[in-house]
């Protein structure tokens, strides 16, 4: 593996990237024989009649067309759960969770998944499937895609080498990964790292794009150039290995005698990326108030209703902070989307204790939440100098359809079954007499 790994900056761009020379075929995709004695084979993220600025598709020149592979056997999984569940579980109950614990037996990634909670329906392709991983063993002689929908990592402990068809990608600390539909890759733990632990987000809905900009104007928030997917990298490797295949919510494995890293080049705009969130251009008020945190959106999935986010990814990054006669964290409300929140580093503002990294919670369609009793109290008496928030990285998930958390997300101990009562210390202040 290389040391340092190479990156095609841009956000989904057209990339080209060959890992021998000559293996790419110059001006067709699909030349009578192919360099090397590749075989040419197509991957697309979308209808072959998408709108040009929504077709994404690539071509891959590799080793063995994917179809060598045996028949799809299902295989068991109590842990990953999919929209619509079983038994459809929507509270409007505020919740929380502590961190998942790191596992004490030998896991990898794939048994090291636990879905907390879904919504949409992964059929429609529509809403998205919330997950923690938490491991401490490499992927080595298998490897795994999912078929329903792109896979946003958001890691909170522990760096991540992520080997994909398309090349490799390291993941650090504050670094996101996505790997669009159907990609085929193995989770590997970064240099030095014991276990790894964070959230993954797999969107069933549209790939993830940049927001639009508005009035912002051309620059600002996540800005694509720093958008890295990898440069083609391959393994010519024979033995057993296994891949395992979410598809409509189950899990199938297949048997390959070689690895399907075995992509010699590549060219086309869907592929894996990463991005790092340090880039991200923060834009918040320089005068009076909070403004809403759609302000902070890194990447959005649109639904069939404009404006109206299939999922929204939000950041809250460390930022300075200079509203004036302002209480300046989040403001009490109760929303039309649905919210989930993880912490991967530091303090979230409205939260004063009780949300931890590796942390989470959800705020469901007009369910009420917002600063907790002993923020309120702070913010509310504050000296407004400007104050820079430093060791904070909050997200969010957000999206337009209610999440139903699963039975074991509700049933583990590591829910905070008390967590309303963070409210519950707020009183009334009112004096009719004061204005
Ligand atoms: O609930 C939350 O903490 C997320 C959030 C943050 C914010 O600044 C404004 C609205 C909002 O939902
Ligand atoms: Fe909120």
């Amino acid at each position: 593996m290389a040391e340092q790994l190479n990156y095609q900056n841009g956000f989904r761009n057209h990339f080209s990237t060959e890992a021998l020379p000559g293996a790419l075929p110059i001006g067709q995709n699909s030349p009578q024989k192919c360099a090397y004695g590749l075989y040419a084979e197509q991957l697309t993220g979308s209808a072959f009649t998408a709108p040009r600025h929504q077709n994404l598709r690539s071509w891959l020149y590799r080793i063995r067309p994917s179809v060598v592979q045996s028949a799809y056997q299902p295989l068991e999984n109590r842990q990953v759960h999919t929209s619509p569940l079983d038994k459809p579980a929507a509270d409007p109950n505020q919740m929380r969770w502590d961190p998942a614990p790191l596992p004490n037996e030998p896991t990898d990634f794939i048994d090291g998944l636990l879905t907390i909670a879904v919504n949409g329906d992964a059929g429609a392709q529509t809403g998205v499937g919330v997950h923690v991983y938490a491991f401490n063993e490499d992927m080595t002689d298998r490897f795994f895609y999912t078929a329903d929908g792109e896979l946003l990592f958001v890691p909170q402990l522990g760096t991540l080498r992520l080997r994909t068809e398309f090349g490799e990608i390291d993941v650090d600390n504050g670094e996101i990964a996505v790997i669009p539909r159907g990609i085929k890759f193995q989770v590997r733990k970064g240099k030095g790292v014991d276990a790894a632990r964070g959230y993954l987000c797999e969107n069933y809905g549209n790939p993830m794009e940049l927001p639009g900009l508005g009035p912002i104007g051309a620059n600002g928030l996540a800005n694509p150039r720093d958008f890295q997917s990898p440069v083609a990298a391959f393994e010519d490797l024979e033995g057993d290995f296994s891949l395992v295949a979410k598809f409509s919510g189950r899990f199938w494995e297949t048997r390959l005698n070689h690895s399907p890293l075995d992509v010699v080049a590549w060219h086309g705009n869907y592929a894996p990326y990463k991005y790092d969130l340090a880039n991200f251009n923060t834009i918040n008020t320089v005068s009076f108030d909070h403004p809403d945190p759609s302000i902070f959106t890194v990447l959005t999935s649109a639904s069939d209703t404009p404006g109206m986010a299939n999922l929204d990814f939000v950041i809250f990054p460390p930022r300075w902070m200079v509203a004036e006669n302002t209480f300046r964290p989040p403001w009490f409300h109760r929303n039309l989307m649905s919210e989930f929140m993880g912490l991967v580093h530091g303090e979230y503002d409205a939260k004063a204790e009780g949300f931890l990294p590796g942390g989470a919670s959800l705020h469901n369609c007009m369910s009420p939440h917002g600063p907790d009793a002993e923020t309120f109290e702070k913010a509310s008496n504050a000296e407004l100098k400007p104050q820079y928030l430093s060791d904070t990285l909050a997200f969010m998930f957000e999206s337009r359809y209610v999440y139903h958390p699963t039975e074991a997300a509700l049933a583990t101990d590591f829910r905070q079954r008390d967590y309303v009562d963070v409210w519950s210390t707020l009183r009334s202040h009112f004096d009719p007499n004061r204005a």
